[in-house]
């Protein structure tokens, strides 16, 4: 089943054609990497999927209802969740506060309001917060401030803030943008741990080690559309990607 439906979506900037007839499928539980060079429209594709940009036509289709027309706070609580490249956490507050922030404001009935009231709901959210802790190897670090962690430490914590809202589709942007080699392979190893969840996700990416070692469907993104989508070793060997992509390039 597609979780995600793009279907014909364009979005101009003044005579600058971001979007040009976009159409995109995301298959529910997969990992599907959208790849292109500078200035391909991923991120405008992906702002887009947020609403925080509004296209000129086309339409969105996610878990089978439309999603343009919603704001960012509606279409999070439909369950998308947006993993930034900067992290967006709570700099005065703990990890374990900063988790359960997106826990009890996720809305799916039984936590909306009042939760402190309800003791099994409140034990339910903390073990599953603790869970997620052990699986982003944070747990450890519950009770420290989290103005006191280095940028990769805050990254795996805003992972972990999405995952606690329990997203039906995971929105990551550039997730290894300016990490060493080895902080990027600890990123693709703790995106292979909470696969487990079976959270479907759409990784922006333009490490191909990454999207190569975690995509099982790529498309590539070249002026503003999509030029070819396949599985990664299809999309590897594909001249049209090698000559947009990488201007002729291996990949
Ligand atoms: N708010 C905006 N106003 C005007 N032009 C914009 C705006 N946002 C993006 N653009 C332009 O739209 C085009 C697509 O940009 P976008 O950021 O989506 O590309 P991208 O594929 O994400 O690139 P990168 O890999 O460099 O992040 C670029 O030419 C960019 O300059």
């Amino acid at each position: 089943m597609d979780i995600l439906t793009i279907n014909g979506v364009s979005k101009r900037f003044g005579g600058l054609k971001a979007l040009d007839d976009v159409n995109l499928k995301v298959k529910e539980g997969t990992v599907h990497a959208i790849i292109g060079p500078n200035g391909a429209g991923k991120s405008t594709l992906l702002n887009t999927l947020v609403g925080r940009i509004v296209p000129d036509e086309g339409t969105v289709e996610f878990n089978g209802a439309p999603l343009l027309g919603h704001n960012p706070y509606e279409i999070n609580q439909a369950g998308i969740a947006r993993v930034f490249q900067t992290p967006e956490t709570f700099a005065e507050l703990t990890v374990m506060e900063n988790v359960m922030i997106p826990a009890f404001a996720r809305k799916d009935g039984a936590f909306k309001i009042n939760l402190w009231g309800r003791a099994n709901d409140r034990r339910v959210v903390l073990e599953e917060a603790e869970e997620i802790l052990e699986d982003l190897n944070l747990a450890a670090q519950r009770h420290q401030r989290v103005d006191s962690m280095s940028r990769g430490d805050k990254r795996r914590l805003e992972l972990a803030m999405c995952l606690v809202q329990r997203p039906k589709l995971l929105l990551l942007d550039e997730p290894t943008a300016g990490m060493s080699r080895a902080d990027t392979n600890n990123t693709v190893d703790l995106l292979k741990a909470i696969a487990k969840r079976g959270i479907t996700k759409v990784i922006i990416e333009h490490d191909m080690h990454v999207v190569f070692s975690l995509a099982s469907t790529v498309s590539v993104m070249a002026q503003g559309t999509v030029i070819a989508e396949g599985t990664p070793e299809a999309i590897k060997a594909d001249p049209r990607v090698q000559e947009a992509y990488l201007g002729g390039a291996h990949l």
